[in-house]
């Protein structure tokens, strides 16, 4: 990451799973290690991936609600620690960039974008999952849930990213596939993007979002110039 001082620069935000990365198959993988564990039959991608959004303790609380049961809180703080070290140590076993977007985020660097990205992952392991993919040297500012006071759909994680990027909120567009991204852009008075095929582009964030696209080779500068320009919508 390099610390960039602020100017005019216009900036495009990015929300990291189901947007940026699709992690799905390794949030997948480690919920199943849990399940494993407690005697369980693993679950399908695709029962788990609406859910891969969420963080780690909603996957494995609607993993047991799925078989009818619900984890007690000391064994929810178990299956936690085991998740999240099953996670870290596999962290991009399978996970990668949504098709097109690195071509995307190069386009928008040679226009004079700053990139940023605004996450309820954890700091560590945003940080390592972009580093591990290559990713991460082409930000301005990797903002987790855990350095700041308010996560998304709060304004502030947003408004504190834009900070961290040397930004202005006149001047920047959060891309997301969630209603917690949208919400935070819309609060924060920045425009937004929603992409249709993360993990819960739900009717909520598609009548927010100032736009929409369904593949990354239609988040070209002209479009993200004219998001920010129209601002957020409503
Ligand atoms: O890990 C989470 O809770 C969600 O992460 P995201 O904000 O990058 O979608
Ligand atoms: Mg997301």
């Amino acid at each position: 990451m390099t610390e960039i001082a602020s100017s005019d620069a216009p900036l495009v935000i990015f929300d990291l799973d189901g947007t940026l990365v699709d992690t799905a198959p390794d949030l997948a993988a480690a919920l199943n290690h849990c399940l494993g564990e407690a005697g369980h039959e693993a679950d399908m991608l695709a029962v788990v991936r609406p859910h891969a959004g969420l963080g780690a303790r909603a996957m494995l609380d609607a993993a047991w609600r799925r078989r009818g049961l619900t984890l007690p809180e000391a064994e929810m703080t178990r299956a936690l620690d085991r998740f999240l070290a099953h996670y870290e140590a596999h962290i991009a076993d399978a996970s990668l960039p949504f098709p097109d977007v690195v071509a995307a985020m190069d386009g928008l660097a040679a226009a004079g974008f700053r990139l940023a990205v605004c996450t309820n992952k954890r700091q560590a392991l945003s940080e390592l999952l972009l580093e591990t993919l290559g990713l991460a040297s082409r930000f301005a500012a990797i903002c987790g849930a855990d350095v700041v006071t308010q996560r998304k759909p709060h304004p502030a994680h947003v408004e504190e990213t834009i900070a961290r990027a040397g930004g202005s909120p006149r001047r920047a567009l959060m891309v997301g596939d969630s209603a917690a991204d949208i919400d935070a852009a819309h609060a924060a008075g920045i425009a937004s993007l929603l992409v249709d095929f993360g993990y819960a582009p739900d009717a909520e964030a598609r009548a927010k979002a100032s736009g929409e696209i369904a593949d990354y080779r239609d988040l070209t500068p002209d479009l993200a110039h004219r998001l920010i320009a129209a601002g957020p919508r409503g």
